[in-house]
């Protein structure tokens, strides 16, 4: 017999998010993407999202409170801190007075119709005291906002150091992971901007100030109830239609009653046209693709290609938040929501109904019905923004936490305890450096980039590793950095396993020049200058090292010279009036006058191939700076240094490395052969991930292998 129901294909990992899986994943079709949503794997536990809630909260106390302790500790901010809460507490306990004179003024106005007379005194007392309620209100509202911007600000600035050293301590492997990656972001993203540290004072301050709002104005709820017959049921009535207006208003998608446990939920598109109209706008707003979509004329083609995308993509281009949220907030035309109105006026229809069942004696006055549902709705709206505030407070207190666990997050790279070296002195005779069948696998890769690689390289001297494009060349100057660790095999330094050695030491003694160096947005001065921070407030020094790497003759022809940004980090801002235009009534707008008074610049400074590659030169020569006998550096590491160079220059600067170098280690990864490897002590040839040939230029050549080949070839090229 057949069975009854497909059986459907079991889950990769039981507890494991798989978006093929439909017993478990529900897909629904958002525009141009697609959104799998994880099903509960178990029957909902009734309100599991709010008890979720809540263990966030209080697993985010502790953090909180070294937030606090942290803030407090701060200048000026304990202080400010103890104002600003007596100001609240101030501001939440208007309402409620308001609320009290309110009601006595309705007794007055009752008192006034059935007695025809009015105390004067009393009036006047009470509309006084509601008038100094409304200017205590802005008075205290000032001093808020006196308090809050220096507080604010300081706690921004704190927070922001926080941040920044949290992620300069971080090493390549572990900044490289696109987890941590995503933790960063979560904590960074709202914190640069807004302070997360201050968001959470706030809702703090605001949760307990509206619990002693709800206990005051409980209180005058319960004043105003005591006398009244029926108060209490159309009180009841006031609160039962708001807590309905409440839970009806937040919509059945949002999950009112927190049945449903926390979502689990992934989105991809696979709309080739949406994906490359995203493509094509990075093209254009990339200052990086400018120089080609210029050169290429590719402006008028690259529109029409926009414009033919978007046409058939039509109304769906959206990005995705932007399409869940229409998704989660669209009008449903449910029973509650019809409902939600006409009960709003239900206190009222039942006020009428007691009055037409005791015509005689109307239970209580129009004027104390609009008391009591005003007083019962202002109790019940500080009430559910209570639950509110406690719900944002538990999202505060987990961004608070990820604030404080991004200082916390553990480096791949595990720093080692022994000083290096034992001797200073020794390092100008350089240190040495062995591989022991050493292989690496990059973070995530599947490919070994080096396999069993062994090798010895003796203080002083000068290696030059050669090979083929992805052979492992720069991979070995990376290990012997310490960027990465291998995977197999050790590394000794001066007969030490390197991950024993301190890191801070170990790279003090290394000047190294990467193949893809970077430029820092900032001067090029203090470009140069973090080459060694020791000693990068000695300008003369850092002139020193532009003049060894060929740099400071185009420097000092720029018009800011040393002090020339390469690519500003800030922004200039301008007014939105477009230049060239004319304005309404016939002015010109021409921006000439505001920049050249704050001689603002047009454009960024440029520099060529090899100008860059000099400046990364300058860069690494500012290590070894300071004279021989202090020079904390014993290993210099270059890759590929004159890649972009011209033949005079790539000259002098291996002349130049060569007269620095004095007796110190120093290894080359290099595709020129000619110049270096004459003069090397050891030559490796590299090629698919190994050593393949290791020798003098002179034992290489008599080997005839592959090395004494390559080389044959570039000599031919000169013949
Ligand atoms: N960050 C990285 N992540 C993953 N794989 C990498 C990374 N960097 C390099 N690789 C891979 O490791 C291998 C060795 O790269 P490496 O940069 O050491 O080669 P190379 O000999 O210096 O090459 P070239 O001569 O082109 O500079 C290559 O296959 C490369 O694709």
């Amino acid at each position: 017999m057949k069975p009854k129901f497909k059986r459907r294909k079991p889950l990769a990992r039981p507890g494991v998010f798989d978006p093929t899986d439909t017993r478990h994943v529900k897909h629904t079709r958002m525009g141009v993407w697609d959104f799998y949503e994880e099903r509960p794997y178990n029957a909902p536990i009734p309100y599991s999202s709010r008890l979720e809630t809540y263990a966030q909260l209080f697993e985010g106390i502790p953090f909180a409170w070294r937030m606090m302790k942290d803030i407090c500790s701060m200048r000026r901010c304990l202080s400010l801190i103890c104002l600003y809460i007596l100001v609240e507490v101030a501001r939440s306990l208007i309402p409620a007075v308001s609320l009290w004179y309110s009601g006595q003024l309705v007794l007055l106005v009752e008192v006034a119709v059935e007695k025809r007379t009015v105390d004067k005194d009393i009036l006047l007392r009470v509309a006084g005291g509601r008038i100094a309620c409304t200017l205590a209100e802005r008075i205290l509202q000032y001093c808020r906002s006196r308090i809050t911007v220096p507080l604010n600000r300081s706690i921004k600035q704190y927070y922001s150091t926080h941040i920044f050293q949290a992620m300069a301590r971080l090493d390549l492997p572990t900044f490289e992971d696109p987890a941590v990656q995503r933790q960063l972001e979560s904590a960074w993203t709202t914190s640069w901007k807004s302070s997360i540290a201050w968001e959470t004072i706030e809702i703090t301050t605001n949760m307990f100030m509206t619990s002693i709002r709800l206990l005051s104005q409980l209180s005058v709820l319960i004043n105003i109830l005591r006398d009244q017959r029926d108060g209490p049921l159309l009180a009841i009535l006031s609160f039962s239609q708001c807590l309905f207006q409440w839970f009806s208003m937040r919509g059945p998608s949002l999950d009112p009653l927190g049945w449903l446990p926390p979502s689990l939920w992934a989105a991809t598109t696979k709309n080739q046209d949406y994906i490359r109209m995203q493509g094509y706008k990075h093209v254009v707003d990339n200052p990086l693709h400018r120089k080609e979509v210029v050169a290429g004329n590719l402006s008028e083609h690259l529109s029409h290609l926009y414009k033919d995308a978007s046409a058939r993509v039509g109304d769906d281009a959206m990005d995705f938040p932007e399409i869940r949220r229409a998704f989660l907030v669209r009008d449903r035309l449910t029973l509650t929501s019809i409902l939600r109105e006409p009960l709003r006026e239900l206190p009222q229809i039942v006020f009428t109904l007691r009055a037409i069942q005791y015509p005689i004696s109307i239970p209580i006055s129009l004027a104390s019905l609009t008391l009591i549902t005003q007083t019962a709705n202002s109790f019940s709206s500080t009430l559910f923004q209570l639950f509110g505030e406690s719900f944002s407070l538990s999202e505060q207190f987990a961004s608070v936490r990820k604030l404080y666990e991004i200082s916390m997050i553990p480096n791949r790279v595990v720093d080692g305890t022994i000083s290096f070296p034992e001797n200073q002195q020794t390092l100008k005779h350089g240190v040495s450096i062995e591989f022991r069948n050493v292989s690496f696998k990059y973070p995530g890769a599947d490919k070994y980039a080096l396999r069993d690689v062994s090798f010895t390289i003796c203080a002083g001297q000068l290696c030059v590793i050669v090979g083929v494009n992805g052979s492992g060349k720069s991979t070995i100057l990376k290990l012997i950095s310490r960027l990465y660790d291998p995977s197999e095999g050790t590394i000794l330094i001066d007969g030490q396993d390197i991950k024993t050695l301190k890191l801070r030491d170990l790279r003090r003694t290394m000047a190294i020049l990467f193949q893809d160096y970077t430029h820092f947005p900032l001067s090029i001065k203090d470009n140069i200058a973090l080459g060694n921070p020791d000693i990068a407030y000695d300008d003369d020094k850092v002139r020193e090292a532009a003049r060894l790497g060929g740099a400071d003759g185009f420097i000092d022809k720029l018009p800011d010279g040393f002090h020339t940004y390469l690519d500003r980090p800030v922004r200039d801002y301008y007014s939105a009036l477009p230049e060239g235009t004319t304005t309404l009534f016939g002015r010109q707008v021409d921006y000439s006058k505001v920049r050249g008074a704050g001689r603002m610049h047009t454009s960024e400074t440029s520099l060529s191939g090899g100008q860059m590659q000099r400046l990364a030169v300058a860069r690494t020569f500012m290590r070894s700076l300071v004279s021989e006998i202090e020079s904390p550096v014993g290993l210099l590491l270059f890759d590929e240094p004159s890649a972009s160079l011209d033949p005079t220059a790539e000259h002098d600067l291996f002349q130049r490395l060569r007269t620095l170098r004095g007796s110190k280690t120093m290894v080359f990864s290099s595709h020129r052969f000619g110049n270096l490897t004459r003069h090397a002590d050891l030559i490796l040839y590299m090629d698919d991930m190994e050593v393949q040939e290791a020798g003098t230029h002179d034992e290489l050549i008599a080997r005839n292998g592959e090395y004494a080949r390559v080389w044959s070839l570039q000599a031919e090229a000169f013949l």
